[in-house]
């Protein structure tokens, strides 16, 4: 199913964050989310996933739906270490060689057994998106999931995570034109409330 945003606006106080916002994301492919510092990604991401109330307007299309999410914050449980955190979230029927393999993937040969506090931000980063390309979902929201990795790693990460997400529908908050490019889907501008789309 599609999602819509329909005419969709968010203050906080006499913030106008989104004004009468409205698009359309069709279901299984990507989409990613552009705009200057404090345009409002975040907030949309959030009224997207449910974790925020829009004053006005109407999200359809996520009832029911599972999210996998990469949050601004890297949100890991800091004293156990990479395969533990996935472990929470994947489905029971993945093995814990699996998730090294995946883990491997991203470049954290070696690091799947420290605890996650142990980490540079990067690799923290990739246990993240790691753990959200396994969680069982339908919809994957992502904010700024490549945040802190160098360019080419980051395509190495890119092209893992459109592979891993092929056929879902993904949203992607990005600072960096060329990630969204390179992920290949509609780009939208966010800009004092209003956007546009490329
Ligand atoms: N819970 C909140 N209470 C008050 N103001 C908020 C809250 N959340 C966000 N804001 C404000 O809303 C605006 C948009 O914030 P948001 O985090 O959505 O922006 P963003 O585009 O994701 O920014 P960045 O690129 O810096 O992450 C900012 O001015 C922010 O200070």
């Amino acid at each position: 199913m599609d999602i819509e945003v329909i005419n969709v606006s968010k203050k906080y106080g006499e913030k106008e964050v989104l004004r009468n916002f409205s698009i359309k994301i069709k279901e299984g492919t990507v989409t990613s989310v552009m705009a200057p510092s404090g345009a409002g990604k975040t907030t949309l991401l959030r009224i997207l996933a449910g974790l925020e109330k829009a004053d006005e307007g109407s999200v359809i299309g996520m009832e029911n739906k599972r999210i996998g999410m990469v949050f601004q914050e890297d949100r890991l449980c800091e004293n156990l270490n990479a395969v533990s955190n996935i472990r929470l979230v994947c489905d029971s029927g993945i093995t814990v060689r699996q998730i090294e393999e995946e883990l491997q993937r991203v470049g954290l040969s070696g690091s799947e057994r420290q605890p996650v506090r142990e980490l540079s931000g990067g690799m923290r980063r990739r246990t993240a998106l790691v753990r959200a390309l396994l969680s069982p979902y339908d919809i994957l929201i992502l904010d700024e999931p490549f945040k802190g990795l160098d360019e080419h790693k980051k395509n190495e990460v890119m092209s893992y995570t459109l592979e891993k997400s092929m056929g879902k529908t993904v949203i992607l908050v990005t600072h960096d034109e060329n990630e969204a490019k390179f992920m290949d889907g509609k780009i939208i501008f966010l800009n004092n409330g209003d956007h546009r789309l490329i």
